[in-house]
């Protein structure tokens, strides 16, 4: 990784002792001791913060929502890093193998989707198992057993015996859109996350999206994206799914996009949002910049299942189809790519950005926000988890893999040269970076 450009703004020097715990010491105490001190030091921190903002302690109870403000970000950080590496210290060894290869997590989460169980029982209500079982048209026994396993990860409580109540997290999932994230992962990625290593097993160099494992899992011979285009249903699954990312993970929310670039210097500018999705986040940016003006594009499928742009809005932000592998027709200031290169190949990827550059004038910008891989180990390790994790879910979708620093530079190299990389910034707490580059062509 080149270090010259790559600007990750994260406190660094705090995470390598949580990260290495085995080299750093040969007392075997030691290493509990001190991360239970990490743990009692960062959890007042953020007690006493959310005292001074006068939000409520963080709970399960579905009454309660915690949004942690943004200068907790570091304390969390090491809290979530600690308690999760004492309690992987604390379990016999198996049984950590067990808990982090179990697929029955998954089934109880398919049942919940599948049955809509979420949405048969109100927040604030409790049913018996039998009153739930009657709801969601699944057997009480089954039902029983699925939900007292989706208890254990929160998901659903029991206040007294044989009584369903909702938690927070179940509640989330009767949100529309974390329903239809619930069910992509369920009913689609899941059975091709099975079929991952099958494919690169067959395919083990190809760059072609049709070499997958949700290829062989739902045996398609087309690519995931194609078969979004044609299936109305699908897509705007994948359409809530994404929206459901970015309004519920805050590592996703599209203010971290705002503080990547000085939006504010561009004016009334025209930005095209290619692959914008339901224009989620070319609303967001309009909403805070008041003159700057928004084209979101996406295929038809994608587009014809959005809502209505919100009226505040309207005049600065459009809905468009365009399918961004064919020649550019409009000619903007800027270009934004949110998340859509780590879903294509370099091959693919550079075919993309090939695309842009008829409309392109000397200058533009081209931002792309996406993840960029950090080295092993040199960011707070849940947030690692996450990135490790889109890398292999693009793998498995759509034959592609996230890129670190080095890789997004020789991505606008092979697509042409006169795309200038200009710098990868990352503000703290994201998931994505900004990788920005620039047109040297023609004016
Ligand atoms: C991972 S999603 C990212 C969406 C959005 N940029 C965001 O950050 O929420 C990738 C998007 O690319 C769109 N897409 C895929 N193939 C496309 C194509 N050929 N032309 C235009 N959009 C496409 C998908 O429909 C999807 O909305």
């Amino acid at each position: 990784m080149c270090a010259a450009f790559w600007s990750p703004s994260w406190d660094l020097p705090r995470f390598p002792p949580l990260l290495k715990p085995q080299f750093q010491s040969t007392i075997a105490h030691s290493r509990i001791i001190e991360l239970a001190h990490l743990i009692s030091e960062n959890t007042s921190t953020i007690e006493n913060a959310l005292v001074a903002h006068k939000l409520p302690t963080p709970s399960f109870d579905p009454a309660v929502s915690v949004t942690f403000p943004a200068d907790i970000t570091v304390a969390r950080d090491i809290v979530l890093d600690a308690t999760q590496e004492l309690h992987d210290l604390l379990i016999p060894p198996m049984n950590l193998i067990q808990r982090k290869a179990s697929y029955n997590k998954l089934a109880c989460m398919k049942a919940i989707s599948r049955y809509s169980i979420q949405n048969c029982l109100d927040v604030g209500e409790t049913k018996t198992y039998a009153e739930l079982a009657t709801a969601c048209g699944l057997s009480e026994r089954p039902l029983k057993h699925l939900l007292r396993h989706a208890m254990t990860m929160r998901i659903f409580a029991e206040p007294r015996k044989g009584v369903v109540a909702h938690t927070a997290v179940s509640q989330l999932m009767r949100n529309h859109d974390c329903k239809a994230w619930l069910e992509l992962g369920t009913e689609d990625l899941w059975p091709s996350s099975v079929k991952l290593v099958d494919a690169l097993g067959k395919w083990p160099d190809s760059e072609e999206p049709n070499h997958t494992g949700w290829n062989i899992a739902h045996n398609a011979p087309e690519p995931l994206y194609e078969r979004l285009a044609a299936d109305p249903k699908m897509a705007a699954r994948m359409g809530a799914s994404m929206s459901a990312t970015i309004t519920n993970n805050p590592a996703f929310d599209p203010v971290h996009l705002q503080r990547s670039f000085d939006w504010e210097a561009l004016g009334s500018s025209l930005v095209v949002d290619v692959g914008g999705s339901h224009g989620t986040v070319a609303i967001s940016l309009a909403e805070k910049y008041k003159n700057l003006r928004l084209i979101s594009q996406d295929l038809v499928s994608t587009i014809d299942s959005a809502a209505p742009v919100p009226g505040d809005v309207a005049d600065r932000v459009q809905l468009m189809t365009h399918d961004f592998f064919t020649p550019q027709p409009v000619e903007a200031e800027a270009y934004l790519f949110r998340q859509v290169f780590h879903n294509h190949s370099d091959k693919y990827a550079a075919l993309i950005l090939k695309a842009l550059i008829p409309p392109l004038k000397r200058g533009v910008r081209i931002l792309v926000q996406d993840a960029c891989l950090p080295d092993p180990g040199t960011i707070p390790g849940w947030r690692e988890i996450d990135i490790r994790d889109m890398d292999l879910l693009v793998k498995t979708s759509f034959n592609a893999w996230e890129r670190d620093a080095d890789e997004w530079r020789e991505l606008f190299a092979k697509a042409d040269s006169r795309f200038e990389f200009v710098r990868i910034t990352q503000p703290q707490g994201s998931a994505l970076a900004l990788i920005e580059a620039r047109w040297t062509g023609e004016a």
